[in-house]
């Protein structure tokens, strides 16, 4: 793993234990009956032959600010994400190196009605008490063997995991758990370099088994998108959906940019 994932992951073990008594008390202190349900809208998206794109609210990628997000602005962001015909929002909330926010995560789920994924480095189950969200990352390359606990718990807690690989060897493992919902990163945590070609490698992997054990995976090429082309390409290697951040937040214009990914494919 590359030095700054390490130092994610011991930010976010502190962080743990500064919440812990905190969330011990608040436990089952939210009853949540407001469901989102992001496959169905990634299939109403797809029957228009739009793209369906998780849009994110990224304040930040490690050593590279890309804009001051308070929870106000979170709310206004996500509702112009909305507006332009996203079908989720991803709100980051990890603080230190991507300086998000858990009220950034609170404002965009009160001002928008579509799911909302937390972006987080889960590692611990206390983390789950923390916020309500629709959608929750796992990250294979992270949990390893603790995976399938993980995503056992995220749906015993009512959200939706969205499982993250980067490889054949964290798919194979994503694959065995309950998940329906499959992220490809095409940014390597090893060396952060991005290929898009990852999406392209791993998508027949999903397809081959989906067809061999009569499952269906919904399949989400995550980073390093920026233009109608670079999300043709993923989609048309059968890509469900798209999850951009970088791109839509340093463009300035966020309803533009996402409504241009939106119809990339017309
Ligand atoms: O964004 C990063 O630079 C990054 C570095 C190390 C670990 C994770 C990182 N990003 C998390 C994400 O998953 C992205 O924010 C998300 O996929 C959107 O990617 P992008 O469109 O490239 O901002």
């Amino acid at each position: 793993m590359h030095s700054v994932i390490n130092n994610i992951i011991q930010s976010t073990e502190q962080r743990i234990s500064q919440i812990k008594e905190e969330e011990e008390a608040k436990k089952n202190e939210y009853i949540d009956t407001d469901k989102r349900d992001i496959v169905s809208k990634i299939n109403e998206k797809k029957s228009q032959n739009k793209v369906a794109v998780i849009a994110e609210v990224k304040p930040a990628s490690p050593g590279k600010k890309l804009r001051d997000i308070n929870p106000e602005d979170a709310a206004f962001i996500a509702s112009e994400m909305e507006r332009a015909g996203a079908v989720a929002i991803s709100a980051l909330t990890e603080p230190q190196f991507f300086h998000g926010s858990i009220g950034n995560l609170e404002a965009v789920r009160k001002k928008v009605m579509l799911p909302v994924l937390r972006k987080d480095f889960i590692i611990n189950k206390l983390q789950f008490e923390e916020v309500r969200s629709d959608l929750i990352l796992l990250i294979a390359g992270i949990l390893e063997d603790h995976l399938e606990e993980m995503v056992d718990i995220a749906i015993e807690k009512g959200f939706e995991p969205l499982v993250e690989v980067h490889n054949e060897n964290e798919l194979e493992k994503a694959l065995k758990t309950k998940a329906r919902i499959i992220g490809i990163n095409n940014r390597n945590l090893s060396t952060l370099e991005i290929d898009l070609d990852t999406t392209l490698k791993l998508i027949p992997v999903i397809k081959e088994f989906d067809r061999i054990n009569g499952s269906h995976h919904i399949i989400i090429s995550e980073s390093g998108m920026h233009n109608a082309d670079d999300i043709r390409k993923v989609i048309d290697a059968g890509a469900d959906a798209v999850l951009v951040g970088t791109s839509i937040i340093k463009s300035g214009e966020i309803y533009a940019k996402t409504r241009e990914l939106v119809n990339a494919l017309d």
